[in-house]
């Protein structure tokens, strides 16, 4: 890897030209697979990036190759300072998208306009307002399923996250395959993944295989699209003849795609994870406010990322993964 080539390579020849950054470790929603049941420690404010800060550390990164950008959380869009941090990221030649819970979308929606924020990843786990309530210990269903119709209405190019889980909501597997006949969205459904506090095991896992084995029992299979993958993709995508929208799986842990990916991530109390399940993080807020080159720690960083995550070792089992020590995924950010 050489700095000459201004694109953040690491030592597998991935180049690094995705940034997630996590605004904020605090949620509206308590969703069972990602806060621990007893919440996490927080961290004290000044020791979290200030809206400068963020855009500052960002600059860093689109010179060396970083043409998209996700905000993401905890909840992004509780930062009260949102709009401010947007503005500053908008300035630079990047594409700028969110990962939302999408509770208060519809207070920013002429920002994400003003600022050319196309691209919205909203989660939501189920189309039924008790189990939404069950998973996020909120009452709050009505307003997340407005805000996806009103996101779809305005125009904006939604995907829709749904974490699976067995015996709770992969019942509604094709009532979201049947959402996207006249709406024009793309559905994910996404694996669940084992993180600090997340009580992941095995058996509440709906695998990619068993995702598809109920999407067959339904339709036709001449009926079932195969969509090319995206460069970089996380999903694979599928769609139903003549319906509007298609749906797609993240199988991160029966068929993780490390062998593509484009991916670093910032916390929002400024560390660099450069995969979602490393376990060593590099300072880089530290660093900044002590002066030091950003430009250089990034790329170290970079060099130790490993070929593929952790429990995916030649010999290894995927439950290995529940054993081994990583943060809670609020404080990731997805
Ligand atoms: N294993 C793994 N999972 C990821 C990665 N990026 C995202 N995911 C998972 O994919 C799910 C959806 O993530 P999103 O925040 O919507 O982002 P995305 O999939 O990168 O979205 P696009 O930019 O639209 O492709 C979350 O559960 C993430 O944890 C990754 O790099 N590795
Ligand atoms: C951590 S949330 C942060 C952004 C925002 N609060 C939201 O929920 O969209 C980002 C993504 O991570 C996903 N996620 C959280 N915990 C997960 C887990 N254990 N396995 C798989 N995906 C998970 C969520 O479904 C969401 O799509
Ligand atoms: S998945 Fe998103 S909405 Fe749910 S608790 Fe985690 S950060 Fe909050
Ligand atoms: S698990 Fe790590 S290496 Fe694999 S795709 Fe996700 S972030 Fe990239």
């Amino acid at each position: 890897m050489s700095k000459t080539t201004e694109i953040l390579t690491d030592t597998f020849g991935r180049q690094h030209n995705y940034l997630r950054i996590s605004l904020i470790e605090k949620c509206n929603l308590r969703c069972t697979y990602c806060m621990p049941e007893h919440g996490v420690p927080l961290t004290p404010k000044e020791n979290l990036m200030t809206s400068s800060e963020v855009v500052e550390i960002a600059k860093v990164f689109v010179k060396n190759g970083v043409n998209k950008i996700r905000l993401t959380g905890g909840e992004p869009l509780l930062r009260k300072d949102f709009s401010e941090i947007l503005a500053g990221l908008a300035e630079f030649p990047v594409q700028i998208s969110i990962t939302t819970n999408a509770i208060l979308v519809d207070r920013f929606i002429d920002d994400f306009k003003k600022y050319d924020l196309r691209d919205i990843n909203v989660s939501l786990d189920t189309l039924n307002p008790e189990k939404f309530n069950t998973i996020t210990k909120r009452n709050q269903f009505d307003k997340a399923f407005e805000n996806v119709l009103l996101l779809i209405k305005e125009g904006f190019n939604v995907k829709v996250n749904v974490v699976l889980l067995n015996d709770f909501n992969e019942n509604e597997i094709i009532n979201f395959i049947e959402f996207t006949k006249n709406n024009a969205v793309n559905i994910r459904f996404i694996e669940f993944m084992p993180f600090s506090g997340n009580s992941w095991d095995k058996s509440k896992l709906v695998s990619y295989q068993q995702i598809l084995d109920r999407v067959s029992d339904k339709y036709k299979s001449e009926d079932i699209i195969s969509i090319k993958n995206e460069q970089n993709f996380t999903a694979r995508n599928f769609k139903i003849k003549d319906y509007a929208g298609s749906f797609g799986i993240i199988s991160s842990v029966t068929n993780p795609f490390c062998d593509v990916c484009n991916r670093i991530r910032l916390t929002a109390n400024g560390k660099i994870k450069n995969c979602l399940f490393s376990t060593s993080e590099t300072d880089l807020l530290t660093a900044l406010r002590n002066g030091d080159n950003i430009e250089d720690v990034i790329y170290t960083a970079v060099t130790k990322k490993k070929a593929v995550r952790a429990g995916m070792d030649e010999n290894a089992d995927f439950e290995d993964l529940s054993n081994h020590h990583n943060r809670s995924m609020i404080t990731i950010g997805g």
